[in-house]
């Protein structure tokens, strides 16, 4: 299991001269899911960009296991073990959802793809084109792909956005199995509070640019929750009561 420690003074956009992210500094221990939420525009996904390595900036220190990387986990030659889940599910149009999966893996690892597919409840869909699948389908199969290289460390992109309110109940549940099942360690983007309740160990609320963490929260409520049960709105309610800054519009 990983753990994942994020230290970044400030992060600039070459076109702009405000600062996206600012004297960000948290861990994410081993197994944990840590759920961010934060304003649209406030720097989540150029967050998940640096952790992954598609962007960067002086002075980060980012370590996976205690060991330093400045290239990101990506460009890491040793460590094969990211998952990137986005908003939009990316997959190629021109391939079918075997192939999709195949792209990312050696030829001696094609076996899984049956059983992958059977998890995420695609197991007679090997051989459609994403264009004849619905949206929901899709993302079925970007976690399929995702959960194919075994990833010790996912990211999540809020990637049930899109989705009807019991396509994504049912993939937020598919994830939290999945997740369990392998000990993964995940940092979930969302705008959603109740999805974080429902989901998270850990609740980061994160401010307007430049954008820093203001507050952060243990869920200290017991698995399996309910999405939108008594406990959790409870939780929700008393968290907005004690803190009631993080209603200026942190939260839907
Ligand atoms: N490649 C880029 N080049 C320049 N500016 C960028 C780039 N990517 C993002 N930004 C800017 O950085 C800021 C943060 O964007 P980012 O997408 O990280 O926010 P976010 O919190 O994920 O937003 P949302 O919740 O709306 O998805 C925005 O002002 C955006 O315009």
């Amino acid at each position: 299991m990983i753990e994942l420690k994020v230290a970044i003074k400030d992060k600039y956009y070459a076109n702009s001269e405000q600062a996206v992210l600012a004297q960000l500094d948290f861990t994410v221990k081993p197994g944990e899911f840590v759920a961010i939420i934060g304003p649209s525009g406030c720097g989540k996904s150029t967050l998940l960009n640096m952790i992954s390595g598609l962007e960067s900036c002086e002075g980060q220190h980012l370590s996976y296991n205690q060991s330093a990387y400045q290239e990101g986990i990506a460009n890491n030659k040793e460590l094969h073990q990211l998952g990137y889940i986005f908003q939009q599910p990316r997959l190629m149009p021109w391939l079918t959802v075997r192939e999709n999966i195949e792209l990312i893996l050696q030829p001696d690892q094609f076996h899984k793809i049956d059983g992958l597919l059977a998890q995420v409840g695609l197991e007679n869909e090997g051989e459609y084109f994403p264009s004849q699948l619905s949206g929901g389908m899709q993302l079925r199969v970007s976690i399929a792909r995702a959960f194919a290289i075994n990833p010790q460390l996912l990211l999540l992109d809020e990637p049930f956005n899109s989705l009807d309110a019991p396509t994504a109940a049912r993939l937020r549940q598919l994830l939290i199995d999945l997740c369990a099942q392998r000990g993964t360690t995940v940092i979930f983007v969302t705008h959603d509070l109740q999805e974080a309740i429902y989901l998270a160990d850990r609740i980061i609320f994160m401010s307007d640019s430049p954008s820093t963490i203001v507050h952060q929260s243990i869920v200290d409520l017991p698995r399996p929750r309910k999405e939108s049960g008594v406990a959790e709105l409870e939780w929700q309610a008393q968290l907005l009561v004690t803190y009631p800054q993080l209603l200026a519009g942190r939260i839907d």
